[in-house]
């Protein structure tokens, strides 16, 4: 959970006489032009979920400053919280030439401790939150770089094309979250992951994977006993259309979820084989889709569409043939049943 020491500045606040953590994040840009960001990491406890959620939702309360007592750096939870910020925040500045979430620059602001044994995290609008967890479903979720990665694309989403929370956009939503979770924890840790949370999930089971699985959906069942098939869909007709958890954006994301890994590793499912592109291509697709061809009321097939036409604009058809690229994407959406 602990991430290495970076050039942290404790910063005391002379009113209060508390510190806080800061620090003048240089990722990206040129030596003459750094793109500072600035990182700043928060303690909420003593205060409880939902008053937290509420004062921050409300008056953009982030949190109390770590006490002097519980030193920032004696606590891994902030620790990982904000390190894993400046991780993901380096995979969009150096991959997608992205300046932090609105692409200005702003503050990367995460608190730590909300709540008492939160089994979750979330992003409310203007940072990143996490639970503790109980110890047992799930252990501090701050230690989870790709759920980092989930929370700070939902800020990147935000601040592009905020498709909708709800039903279909909302799982396109939750997708893309799921997907550059990922692929920020694999351009950050150099190996291939394709589980959400697993460095978080049952802390005491070693190896059972995380709260999703991107490569193979329906291996998760953690809370699928009110799913059409029991488990996380990987086939767009197996979609939960039911009015439970929005719609089921946190269930039907899994069906893109699949579609990215197919694109990224390739393989055959449901009959239908992908050549897979790789990572450095898809990333790229995904990014381009989002930021250009996707809109807030965007669905499974303007998923397909707008993730053909960024492959398109990238790797050129030949004579009338897609781009290996191109074929890829079309076959992934083939292969999980979005037409
Ligand atoms: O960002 C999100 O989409 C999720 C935010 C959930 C939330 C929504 C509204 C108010 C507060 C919290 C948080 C995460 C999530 O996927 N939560 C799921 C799964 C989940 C988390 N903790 C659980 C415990 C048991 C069962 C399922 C879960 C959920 O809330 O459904 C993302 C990565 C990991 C945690
Ligand atoms: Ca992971
Ligand atoms: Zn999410």
């Amino acid at each position: 959970v602990f991430g290495k020491m970076q050039n942290f500045i404790a910063v005391k606040d002379a009113t209060t006489n508390k510190t806080y953590m800061h620090t003048p994040h240089i990722s990206g840009g040129t030596t003459t032009n750094p793109n500072i960001v600035g990182v700043s990491t928060y303690d909420a406890r003593r205060m409880g979920e939902t008053p937290f959620i509420l004062l921050s939702a409300l008056f953009g309360f982030t949190g109390f400053e770590v006490e002097t007592g519980n030193s920032f750096f004696a606590d891994p939870a902030a620790v990982s919280a904000h390190t894993n910020s400046m991780k993901i925040n380096d995979y969009f500045q150096k991959i997608h030439k992205r300046n932090s979430l609105d692409d200005k620059g702003m503050r990367l602001i995460s608190t730590v401790h909300i709540g008492s044994k939160w089994n979750n995290a979330a992003w409310n609008g203007k940072q990143m939150l996490y639970g503790d967890g109980d110890g047992i479903i799930l252990g501090s979720l701050a230690g989870g770089l790709d759920v980092a990665g989930h929370e700070m694309t939902h800020g990147v989403i935000e601040n592009t094309t905020d498709l909708i929370y709800q039903d279909e956009s909302g799982a396109i939503n939750e997708s893309l979250a799921d997907i550059f979770g990922a692929y920020g924890e694999m351009y950050a840790t150099g190996t291939v992951d394709w589980d959400m949370g697993e460095d978080i999930y049952t802390p005491n089971i070693p190896g059972d994977g995380g709260l999703r699985s991107l490569s193979d959906p329906t291996s998760v069942r953690l809370s699928t006993t009110y799913l059409p098939s029991g488990h996380y869909p990987d086939h767009y007709d197996d979609r939960y259309l039911g009015t439970l958890d929005r719609g089921g954006v946190h269930i039907n994301s899994s069906i893109n979820n699949k579609a990215a890994y197919l694109i990224t590793d390739g393989g055959t499912h449901y009959g239908v084989t992908v050549q897979g592109i790789g990572r450095t291509k898809a990333e790229k697709i995904f990014y381009r889709a989002l930021t250009l061809y996707l809109t807030p009321s965007s669905g499974f097939k303007d998923m397909r569409e707008a993730a053909i036409q960024a492959s398109r604009d990238l790797y050129k058809d030949r004579n009338g043939q897609p781009s290996p690229e191109t074929a890829a994407v079309i076959a992934a959406y083939d292969a999980v049943g979005v037409p």
